[in-house]
């Protein structure tokens, strides 16, 4: 890529639309029959207990994975049809809890991993190739393109810090701007707030928060095993659980104690407050969790 963003794909209202994908490895049924829609501009948050296919699903949308069958279109090209590293230039990621360090012939989408001697700048050029370090010489354009983003993110005052000496919240927020910087049209985000204390993940959450609400948004697809996460300006909230979407509809619908008991198996109590959802869980739920050691000796 050599200029500071490409060519949006100019196809369709949708950036995402998954229909009856199916993904086994194995014996092992990861995704089961999964339906999923993300309208351009839109933010969809998808919540679910560990291991219940969140990130294979991003995986299929990134093209990493392909369906066992049913179809994954995404910025109006099918996977199986198109050039999936061309598709994967229109896409930005960050997902820290994922090992995804790029090997030879790799594509690098990651957000997670930079080389930590470079500029905080030079670290988010890096987001324009798509590499690790920083082996092309970004234009002036791109550059200057970087430090705007940099601003957009909060980190105007670190631009020439190293990326090592940065906090991890910082470090986050940097990557953001990295996957940020070569204007994706759909952005996926991984559990971005992983690992970090409160006033970290609080930071990345404004982030995302002023991201959704700057004038023309990327698509976002927004991982999460946390209510208290999500933006109020997120769309749509899809429950996963056991590699199925098991509810989907406006957060106000689908954030409910019934709802979320059921997906995370924890009995939990739901408030809305300033526009952000918090979960209760009262001790007693903890005996539904562990039993009573004590009467088991
Ligand atoms: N290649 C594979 N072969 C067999 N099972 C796999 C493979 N890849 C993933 N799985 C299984 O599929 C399930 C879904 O994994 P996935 O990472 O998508 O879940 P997740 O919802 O993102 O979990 P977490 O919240 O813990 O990150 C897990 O049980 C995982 O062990």
């Amino acid at each position: 890529m050599t200029t500071e963003s490409n060519e949006p794909f100019k196809t369709g209202a949708l950036a995402v639309e998954v229909r009856d994908a199916v993904l086994k490895r194995g014996a092992t049924t990861i995704l089961d029959g999964v339906s999923l829609s993300i309208d351009r501009g839109q933010c969809v948050a998808l919540l679910g207990p560990n291991g219940c296919g969140k990130t294979s699903l991003s995986r299929l949308l990134l093209g990493q994975l392909y369906p066992t069958s049913g179809r994954v279109t995404v910025l109006g090209r099918t996977l199986g049809q198109t050039d999936v590293r061309e598709l994967r230039q229109h896409i930005g990621v960050v997902n820290p809890t994922t090992d995804s360090t790029p090997g030879p012939g790799s594509f690098h989408i990651n957000g997670a991993v930079v080389d930590a001697s470079l500029s905080v700048t030079e670290a988010v050029c890096t987001g324009y190739f798509a590499t690790v370090g920083l082996y092309d010489r970004p234009t002036q354009g791109q550059r200057e393109h970087a430090r705007a983003t940099l601003q957009h993110v909060g980190l105007g005052h670190r631009l020439d810090h190293r990326f090592g000496v940065l906090s991890t919240g910082e470090q986050r927020r940097a990557l953001i701007a990295r996957a940020l910087v070569h204007r994706p049209e759909l952005l996926i985000l991984d559990e971005p707030t992983a690992g970090l204390d409160l006033a970290g993940r609080e930071q990345v959450l404004a982030t995302v928060d002023h991201i959704l609400r700057s004038p023309h948004p990327p698509a976002v697809l927004m991982i999460t095993h946390h209510v208290e996460e999500l933006s109020p300006m997120t769309a749509k909230v899809c429950l996963m659980q056991k590699g199925r979407i098991v509810a989907e509809g406006p957060a106000d619908q689908i954030i409910t104690p019934e709802s979320l008991t059921a997906t995370f198996g924890c009995k939990v109590y739901v408030q809305k407050r300033h526009g952000r959802y918090w979960l209760e869980v009262l001790p007693e739920a903890w005996l539904d969790l562990v039993g009573d050691r004590s009467a088991n000796g």
